[in-house]
């Protein structure tokens, strides 16, 4: 497979893919528009979101005007209403808050009707949303603006919600306030929204183990198994009744024998949130990726239609992975298929199984097949894939396993029978995290690249259509060449804001203008965009993704800039017409998704690239060469998988620390860069090791050893797999001064390798000195300190100030936008805090939020908590 190079818009679209490369997932030019969003009714109703837990009760303080602040009442439940009553009904400030609060959760009801279940990092609207609707309750400056407009404006919002049945939660405040049954809001079609709402049951985590005083009301319920919103389920239900599915649909599912074994409410689960029924999108919709459009067309949708044709050697295959950046629009792509397939389409976010659904999963994923085997033909969509199917590890928590298992069992499962067609789609922005077993299931990977330059400019033309404005081809073309690394997701953030560009003109004369005096957008508005959206996607990234494909070099340029490189690399000499040329190519990808093959890989067609294949003496293909300081090394002719594998292996191993690193002021890594990076890792942990393969899959018999003395020692120590990293391989035995693996460290100095560790472990007073794994008890008594060092605590991926993955990334910046006074801990310098505190809360992923003590939640949580007023209310803020 292989990744677009910039330029490769340009490649004449008549030439290029041949079906054979199309396969590999290459999208070198864009058609068609990106999806429209539907407008459902649900966006006029306003959700109104009940408070958090029945027992918990905060009342107002003396400074209400500074900001949120709340202290724990004891007092009776009719005190409580009365109180709480008067700080909604007659507090203007809290009546503010409140008000706000119903604005945010209409946002979220309006939000869910086009996200999937479940976004990260900073490019995920729902979460620019969550941030926008934060400032815009708190101001830039955290402290409450004196907005009287607003407050004026909010009198008049109609108090209308869905009345939930959570028995958990309290009344709502405002208890004046009409809320409105679900009942009276009625479909489209004329029937019901929803047949039942059922009651969400909260899940409490470790709250029992951390509280000191058990008689002291539980303030908080911990993550819910369940989203509370009731949003999605009358979205879901919308589209089950557009569809013709609904009412008669849902007792059909409840009546299944098959599904009798399955609790009630999983099932009424994925029907709600997860299975839909009605998507319509075609291929157009999805701008560019034309080889992985083509490819699924093959690969599934011929199949899907044509069962009969396409069995034995054409059967289908019952994986197929997504991978690329995030918003590339890798779920329009399974929505899309699943449209053309004509099939019941299952979008389930992996994540959520660990962190929403904690302790159903494995029963979920385990009714989400059942229930797709009767809904056939299905697709089953998985989100962020890698979060459950990444790599095993001893330390991993019992429930991400078993929902693992349960996982790699069911897809195992998918079409035995010749009829079943049902296909697993899985999509991840961390293919490399993914689990060996994991990655044999989905036989077919497609890459799914950012949007080429034609790309962008179909999908501005589209998102332009319908709105006034004067943007021309070659403004068109402008736009398209400042979007250089955008993502499909941050073209539509950049529209967005250019189209506000009219509106801020008005300068605040929004109410009088007349529509049409409005002047249209123009090519300003973008230039002006795009200073304000910049691209989410950082180069580091996409790197890591392109050395997972194989590489297209479209011209002579590309080839001498990849062979300039003097790390090792091998260039395929492509023919379209020479079937071998595809084993070879199949046989380059399964190299690269192989640690032990550190090499980049390209491909080149010979015969359009004439003038390469003249000077490299190309006489056959495929011809494959291989490089090291950009000279070649080595030649094979003809697809001989044996020999193609030895020579990969010879041109990566064999290199010198000199010749893999990069002199400083190279594109690549510097030198000072990596020592620093070194540095880094040594320090990682006080103990800390470098081998081959990770602890629970050493892959030579060194690192195995040690790993076994380390163990019966009950060390504790941190590891780096030598064989990810081949700057940080080669760069280590410089830096260090030892040529060989495993090493070992301890507090940042070298210790040696196998055989010194193995005699200084002989001596007890050395041993006295190393770092051992604590007695739970031990470990325990430290979390809970750690825990409660703060009254909001943020357990993640490096620091405030440099998060070290997008979720921890999204998760300060969300409370930071929130005004939150927070700590943090850095999970990434205390292995043993990380894997212990996976144990000691039962919550199997990180970031972790942690309010008095007590579990947050992550990410997910954490988004929909800071949407809810009584949270918000909770949380402790930073004051001006
Ligand atoms: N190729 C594309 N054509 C048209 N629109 C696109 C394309 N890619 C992304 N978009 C826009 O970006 C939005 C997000 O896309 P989508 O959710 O499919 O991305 P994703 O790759 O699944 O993201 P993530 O990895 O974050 O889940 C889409 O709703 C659409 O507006």
């Amino acid at each position: 497979m292989f990744s677009p190079k910039k330029g490769a818009g340009k490649t004449n679209s008549d030439e290029y893919p041949p079906t054979a490369i199309a396969r590999q997932g290459v999208s070198p030019w864009f058609l068609g528009k990106p999806v429209k969003k539907k407008n459902t009714s649900t966006e006029n109703i306003p959700v109104y979101r009940p408070p958090v837990d029945d027992d918990d009760i905060f009342i107002e303080d003396n400074e209400p005007e500074n900001g949120f602040q709340g202290r724990r009442s004891t007092e009776n439940a009719e005190q409580r209403t009365t109180k709480s009553k008067n700080l909604v009904t007659e507090g203007p400030y809290w009546r503010e808050c409140f008000e706000r609060g119903l604005n945010l959760n209409k946002s979220l009801s309006k939000r869910s009707n086009n996200a999937g279940l479940n976004f990260d990092f900073s490019a995920d609207p729902k979460v620019k949303r969550v941030r926008n609707k934060l400032s815009e309750a708190f101001g830039s400056t955290g402290i409450r603006e004196n907005n009287e407009e607003l407050k004026k404006n909010l009198e008049h919002i109609p108090r209308r919600g869905i009345e939930t049945p959570n028995a958990h939660r309290k009344k709502p405040r405002n208890a004046g306030i009409t809320v409105a049954s679900i009942k009276e809001f009625t479909m489209a079609t004329g029937g019901e929204v929803v047949r039942e709402v059922r009651q969400v049951v909260p899940s409490r985590t470790n709250s029992d183990k951390l509280s000191d005083n058990d008689s002291q009301p539980k303030s908080y319920p911990g993550p819910r198994k369940i989203p509370s919103f009731t949003a999605p389920i009358v979205k879901k239900a919308m589209e089950m009744d557009t569809a013709g599915g609904g009412k008669d649909e849902a007792q059909g599912l409840h009546a299944e024998p098959s599904l009798k074994n399955f609790d009630e409410h999983i099932i009424s689960l994925i029907e709600s949130e997860i299975m839909s029924v009605s998507t319509s999108i075609g291929w157009s919709d999805v701008a560019g990726l034309e080889g992985a459009k083509q490819s699924l067309r093959e690969i599934v949708v011929w199949p899907f239609q044509r069962p009969d044709l396409f069995k034995g050697l054409r059967a289908p295959p019952k994986g197929v992975l997504l991978f690329g950046p995030p918003g590339t629009g890798k779920t329009m792509i399974g929505r899309c298929v699943a449209s053309q397939c004509n099939a019941t389409f299952f979008n389930i976010s992996a994540s959520s199984l660990t962190s929403k659904w904690v302790g159903e999963g494995e029963k979920l994923v385990r009714a989400l097949f059942a229930v797709a085997r009767l809904k056939l033909p299905s697709i089953i969509f998985i989100d962020e894939i890698d979060s459950i199917l990444s790599a095993r590890s001893e330390t991993e928590h019992e429930s991400s396993r078993r929902i693992k298992t349960e996982f790699l069992v069911q897809i195992d499962g998918v079409a035995t029978s010749r009829d079943e067609r049902l296909l697993v789609l899985g999509a991840t922005n961390r293919p490399q995290e993914l689990d060996e077993a994991a990655r044999r299931r989905f036989a077919k990977r497609l890459y799914i690249a950012l949007p080429e330059k034609v790309a962008r400019v179909t999908i501005v033309r589209n998102l332009l259509h319908g709105n006034e404005h004067v943007i021309d081809e070659s403004g068109l073309d402008t736009i398209a060449e400042i979007t250089e690394g955008y993502s499909g997701a941050d073209m539509y953030q950049l529209c967005t804001e250019a189209a506000m560009g009219p509106v801020r003109d008005v300068n605040g004369a929004i109410l009088e203008i007349e529509k049409d005096e409005l002047r249209p957008i123009n090519l300003k508005d973008f230039m002006e965009a795009a200073e304000q959206v910049r691209p989410t996607v950082v180069q580091e990234d996409l790197l890591a993704y392109e050395k997972m494909t194989v590489q297209k070099l479209n011209s002579v340029e590309e080839y001498n800039q990849f062979v300039a490189d003097p790390s090792p690399a091998l260039v395929h000499f492509y023919a379209a017409w020479a079937a071998a040329c595809d084993q070879t190519n199949a046989l380059l990808q399964d190299l690269i998704e192989d640690d032990t093959f550190a090499l980049r890989i390209a491909f080149l067609e010979a015969e359009t690239l004439a003038e390469v294949s003249r000077k490299m003496r190309i006489s056959a293909a495929p011809t494959l060469i291989y490089y090291r300081k950009s000279k070649e090394v080595a030649r094979v002719n003809g697809y001989n998988p044996a020999e193609i594998k030895e020579k990969a292996l010879l041109t990566s191993s064999q290199i010198s620390a000199s010749d893999a690193l990069p002199a400083a002021g190279d594109a690549h890594i510097s030198k000072e860069a990596l020592n620093e990076k070194l540095k880094k890792l040594i320090n990682h942990s006080p103990l800390m090791i470098f081998i081959k393969g990770k602890p629970d899959a050493p892959k030579c018999g060194f690192s195995r050893q040690l790993i076994q003395l380390l163990d019966e020692n009950n060390l504790q120590y941190g590891s780096f797999d030598i064989l990810s990293n081949e700057d940080v391989r080669q760069g280590l035995k410089e830096y260090s001064n030892w040529p060989t693996y495993p090493q070992l460290y301890l507090n940042g100095e070298l210790l040696g390798g196998l055989d010194v560790i193995k005699a200084e472990l002989e001596d007890p007073e050395f041993v006295k000195s190393l770092p051992t794994k604590k007695g739970e008890k031990e470990l325990n008594e430290r979390l809970k300190e750690i825990i409660s060092s703060h009254q909001l605590m943020l357990f993640m991926k490096g620091t405030k100030t440099d998060p070290q993955c997008g979720y921890s990334r999204t998760i300060v910046g969300l409370l930071n936008d929130a005004h939150a006074d927070f700590g943090t801990f850095d999970i990434l310098k205390d292995n043993e805090v990380r894997e212990g505190l996976k144990k000691f809360s039962n919550w199997p992923t990180y970031p972790q939020l942690y309010l008095d003590g007590e579990l947050v939640g992550g990410l997910d949580i954490v988004k929909e908590e800071l949407l809810d007023t009584h949270f918000l209310r909770r949380i402790p803020r930073i004051r001006n």
